[in-house]
């Protein structure tokens, strides 16, 4: 019988949509919809499990699922035994305190002796231990924002991207205790076989993820500015450099990181670069 992988994905909630945007973009073809929970695809060698967050560290620990998206928040607050393969770069957020506006803060020692409502209680206690604050820790599943409004507890520890759930909560952050973002997990005791799909996997996901942090640039260039250009646009190998109709001039390709670009583009420019396109890449391999 064929090898297959079973991954365990988020049915729904702020990990989904990208963890299954970044699988099709591997040219993972799946079916997803109509409530189906466990869904194989048609030219991989994966099977879909779409689950609560909450619980992938678990299954991927107890050989359910094989590998797993899951946040690094829940990863370390399940304290399961898995393996962490690779972030992912998604679901961007942080673990923060916070407390209700209107109160002054001088720093940690405030929480001595107060309440905290938080679904976090294990990352929350290490920190609170670690900086010797003497805290209650309230812990609840959900909507944890609301705690403090309703006299259940004084602060709260919760994730954070925007702040717009705090500000509309009447709360304000007052320490930022843990970064997260989305990551690949597998579990730790895999067959050779297995292995190697991930192995295919991760390649996929390594070609899409820095196609997505470079840009092709295509410019045209008179001749003697070529050298000057070509140091500015170094690429993969080197530049491609092409005769334009048009003597005397060249039209130079290459790829620069998505990060650098504007800067890059200015100093091009000044180099004496022209007619300047910049081109999204859908998959690189270095
Ligand atoms: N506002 C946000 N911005 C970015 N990432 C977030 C945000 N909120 C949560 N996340 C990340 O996405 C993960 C899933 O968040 P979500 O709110 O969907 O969880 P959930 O309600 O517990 O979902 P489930 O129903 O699967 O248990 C979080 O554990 C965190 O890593
Ligand atoms: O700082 P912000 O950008 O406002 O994001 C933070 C909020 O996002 C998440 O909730 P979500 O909206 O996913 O709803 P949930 O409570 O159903 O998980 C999280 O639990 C926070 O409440
Ligand atoms: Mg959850």
């Amino acid at each position: 019988m064929e090898t297959i992988i079973r991954i365990a994905v988020q049915k729904s909630g702020r990990l989904s949509e990208d963890s299954l945007a970044l699988l099709k973009e591997c040219g993972i073809k799946f079916y997803n919809g109509g409530g189906k929970l466990k869904s194989p695809s048609t030219n991989f060698p994966i099977e879909f499990l779409f689950l609560r967050d909450d619980d992938i560290p678990g299954y991927v620990a107890d050989g359910v699922a094989d590998i797993g998206i899951v946040g690094e928040n829940e990863l370390v607050e399940k304290n399961k035994e898995v393996k962490t393969l690779h972030k992912l770069g998604f679901s961007k957020c942080r673990l923060s305190l916070a407390i209700p506006k209107s109160q002054a803060y001088a720093g940690l020692e405030y929480f001595n002796g107060k309440n905290i409502a938080t679904s976090y209680p294990r990352i929350l206690g290490n920190y609170l231990s670690e900086n010797n604050i003497q805290a209650e820790i309230h812990e609840i599943s959900g909507s944890v924002e609301i705690a403090p409004s309703i006299g259940l507890a004084e602060g709260i520890c919760d994730i954070v991207s925007s702040g717009s759930t705090l500000m509309m909560n009447g709360l304000k952050e007052v320490e930022k205790i843990f970064n997260s973002e989305a990551v690949l997990i597998s579990n730790k005791d895999l067959t050779a076989e297995k292995q190697a799909i991930i192995e295919k996997l991760l390649f996929r996901i390594n070609a899409v993820q820095t196609g997505k942090s470079n840009r092709y640039v295509l410019l045209n260039a008179p001749n003697e500015s070529l050298e000057k250009i070509t140091a500015l646009i170094p690429g993969m190998k080197s530049p491609t450099i092409l005769p334009l109709a048009e003597e005397g001039w060249s039209s130079v390709h290459s790829v620069i990181p998505e990060d650098q670009f504007w800067e890059v583009i200015e100093e091009l420019k000044g180099a004496g670069a022209q007619g300047i396109l910049v081109v999204p890449i859908e998959k690189m391999v270095i």
